[in-house]
Formats: structure tokens, C-alpha cells, sequence
């Protein structure tokens, strides 16, 4: 049993007596003990492969913020990797596949993968987690959607443009899709086993969603989202497609709940487009480096913008690691103050 279910309540589109709040990359640099813990160790994936590790980063942020959920500590690439690439983490620079895919032959080789065989870590993660978190918060697991998860296997790293992957789709729509069925059938059953080890809440994370024309992004995006959810019945689902504003009435037909935002759109355009759906974010990131007094009138403005109910608050990306953890503080109080009153 929960102690605070606010997360799930306000995701299943239930009455809350205030707005839940975590963030995205909430788990992370922004905290002292993950940076002292992390210096230790011989790099993230030591610590993203390490359940025991892995759970005491994952509950950090919900000793040291409050905040009303736990997201579990891995990374998006570790799909690609249980799929037959392997990716390494470099520092201060980010993700690295050394070998991308480009032909028929590379496509051919990925797997679709066994979530116990493959990515047992991540479920054992999860079970070490739930257990020590003893029903304090929810705990949410996730994944990329598909097409992100292609834009790094055919990039190699992050960019700006991810043109080799945007150029797959133009000049061999085909073999995206084929990439692409096997990064969805993968995704589903690491989900699926993610709710049976303990996640509370799935979130799908389309990060580089933005870069792709709309109908790209219908045909080699949101179809295969829509399957993922559909195959998680049982579990409220968000999904954050970051940058696809123009896509947000589709958005409103697909069988999840929540729809996360990024802090280019306004919620008082989205939220007569979306129906009963439940709207999580979007504070900018870059807002917490005001002063204490600035991120509370800011986040009172949001909150305000999305009113009381069918929200989770959070930022409209991941937080930023040189963010002052103090001013993460006010935002996340904030929330449980202004959002109180908001019903009163
Ligand atoms: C695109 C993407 C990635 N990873 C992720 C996404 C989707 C969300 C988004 O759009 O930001 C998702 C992710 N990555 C991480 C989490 C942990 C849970 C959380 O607290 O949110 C989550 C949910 C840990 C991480 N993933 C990474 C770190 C930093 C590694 C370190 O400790 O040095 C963490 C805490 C590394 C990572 N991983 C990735 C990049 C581009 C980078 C480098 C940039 C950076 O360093 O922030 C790929």
C-alpha cells in the first residue's frame, strides 16, 4: 500500500487535495550525495548496473526534495544495448554508440530482447527499490520511444540535427520501420516486466520527437507510442513527446493518461484540446536559476495556468546539473503550498 499516492491518483484523473510534484532527471548531478556516490564508482554505467547503487540514487531525491514520486535511476540506453548495441557514457560529453546501424545486415542483427536476460539489472532495481522505498511514494519506470531510441542507434550520439538518423527515414523508410518494430516489441515486454517488478507509472520519453515534420512524426513516431501504450492496460502511462506541440490533438486520442509538456506550450491552449487527460510539467528549466522570490512567482504562474486539477508539476525537461538544489526546494514547496490554497 502507499502512503502517498497523489502521483497516481491525479494520473488516473482523480480528485487531489494538491498537486504532486517531482522532476525529470530529479536522480542526478543536481544532488551532492549522487556526486559523491558517482565519484567513487568507474563511471554511470557501473552505477545504472548495479541494483543495490542503482536504488539508493533512485531514493535520494525523495529524502532530500520530498517529492511525491521515486523514478527509477537508468538510462533510455540500455534498450538499444540489450538489442545488440552497446552504448558508453562519456564524460562531460554524453552517449557514444561505437558501432551505429546503416544497412539491412545491422538491422538484422539487433535482437529483440529478453527484459530478464537482457535487462535484468533494471528489474532487480526496481524490486530492490519498491522494497526499500516501503510504499513512501510511487515508483515510476520508463523508456525512450522508439523513434528517440532510433535516432541514437543510427546517430551514434546526441546532435543538434540527427541527420543520419532523419536521412534513414527519407531514404529507407522501410528499414526504419523494421528497426523501428523491433525497438517497440522490446520496449513493450521491458515495460511490461518494469510494472511487474514495480513500477506504479510508466512514462515514455520521445525526446527528439521536435526535429521531425508532423507527418514523419505520425508515421514513424506516435503509431508505434500508441502500441506501447496499448499494451500497458494496467498502469497509468505518460507520454512526453518534447517539441511536438503540433501533434498535441493526436496526442489526446492515444490510450494513455498523461501528457507531458515542455515549457514551450502554454496549458491554457492545451488543455480544451486534450480532453480528460492528465497534463504534467512544464516550469522552464532555466526559471530556477532566478532568485528564490522569482522561482516561487513562476511556478504560482503555472500552476495557475494549469489549474487544480489533472496535474503532476514538474519541468518542462530534465533539470539542469548546475541547477542550486535550494531553488529546486522552493519550486517543489511551492507546489504543495500554492496548490493547497489553489483548492481553497
Ligand atoms: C535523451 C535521454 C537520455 N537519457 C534519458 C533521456 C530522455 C529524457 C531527456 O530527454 O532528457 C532518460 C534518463 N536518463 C537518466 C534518467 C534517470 C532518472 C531521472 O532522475 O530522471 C532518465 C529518465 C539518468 C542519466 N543519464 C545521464 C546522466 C548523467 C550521467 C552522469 O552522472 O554523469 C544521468 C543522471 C546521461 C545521459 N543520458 C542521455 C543523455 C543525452 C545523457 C548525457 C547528458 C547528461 O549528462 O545529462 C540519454
Amino acid at each position: 500500500m502507499l502512503k502517498n499516492d497523489l502521483l497516481l491518483r491525479a494520473a488516473r484523473g482523480e480528485e487531489t487535495e494538491r498537486t504532486p510534484v517531482w522532476l525529470m532527471r530529479q536522480a542526478g548531478r543536481i544532488l551532492p550525495q549522487y556526486r559523491a556516490l558517482r565519484g567513487r564508482l568507474s563511471g554511470f554505467k557501473e552505477l545504472v548496473e548495479t541494483p543495490e547503487l542503482a536504488a539508493e540514487v533512485t531514493i535520494q531525491p525523495v529524502d532530500a526534495l520530498d517529492v511525491d514520486a521515486a523514478i527509477i535511476f537508468s538510462d533510455i540506453l540500455v534498450v538499444p544495448e540489450a538489442m545488440g548495441l552497446t552504448y558508453e557514457m562519456v564524460e562531460a560529453k554524453g552517449p557514444l554508440f561505437p558501432e551505429t546501424i546503416k544497412t539491412v545486415q545491422d538491422v538484422a542483427r539487433m535482437r529483440i530482447a529478453d527484459p530478464e536476460e537482457h535487462l535484468g539489472y533494471v528489474l532487480e532495481a526496481l524490486r530492490v527499490t519498491k522494497r526499500a522505498l516501503n510504499g513512501r511514494v510511487p515508483l515510476i519506470g520508463f523508456a525512450g520511444a522508439p523513434w528517440t531510441i532510433l535516432a541514437y542507434m543510427v546517430e551514434g550520439h546526441g546532435s543538434k540535427t540527427f541527420s543520419k538518423a532523419r536521412r534513414m527515414l527519407y531514404q529507407e523508410p522501410e528499414l526504419a520501420h523494421k528497426l523501428l518494430r523491433k525497438i517497440t516489441a522490446t520496449t513493450i515486454a521491458y515495460l511490461q516486466a518494469q510494472v511487474t517488478a514495480g513500477a506504479d507509472l510508466i512514462q515514455v520519453f520521445d525526446s527528439w520527437a521536435g526535429i521531425l515534420p508532423p507527418a514523419h512524426y505520425k508515421e514513424f513516431s506516435q503509431r508505434y507510442i500508441a502500441e506501447i501504450c496499448a499494451a500497458l492496460p494496467n498502469v497509468p502511462v505518460t507520454v512526453f513527446a518534447k517539441g511536438a506541440f503540433w501533434a498535441i490533438e493526436d496526442f489526446a486520442a492515444l490510450p494513455c493518461r498523461t501528457i507531458g509538456l515542455d515549457w514551450n506550450q502554454d496549458p491554457r491552449t492545451v488543455r480544451p484540446l486534450v480532453g480528460d487527460k492528465t497534463l504534467q510539467g512544464n516550469l522552464d528549466p532555466c526559471a530556477l536559476y532566478g532568485t528564490p522570490a522569482q522561482v516561487q512567482a513562476a511556478t504560482r504562474a503555472m500552476l495557475d495556468q494549469f489549474g487544480p486539477q489533472r496535474h503532476i508539476a514538474n519541468l518542462g525537461h530534465g533539470v539542469y546539473p548546475d541547477t542550486n538544489p535550494d531553488n529546486v526546494k522552493v519550486f517543489i514547496e511551492t507546489v504543495k503550498e500554492h496548490s493547497t490554497r489553489m483548492r481553497g
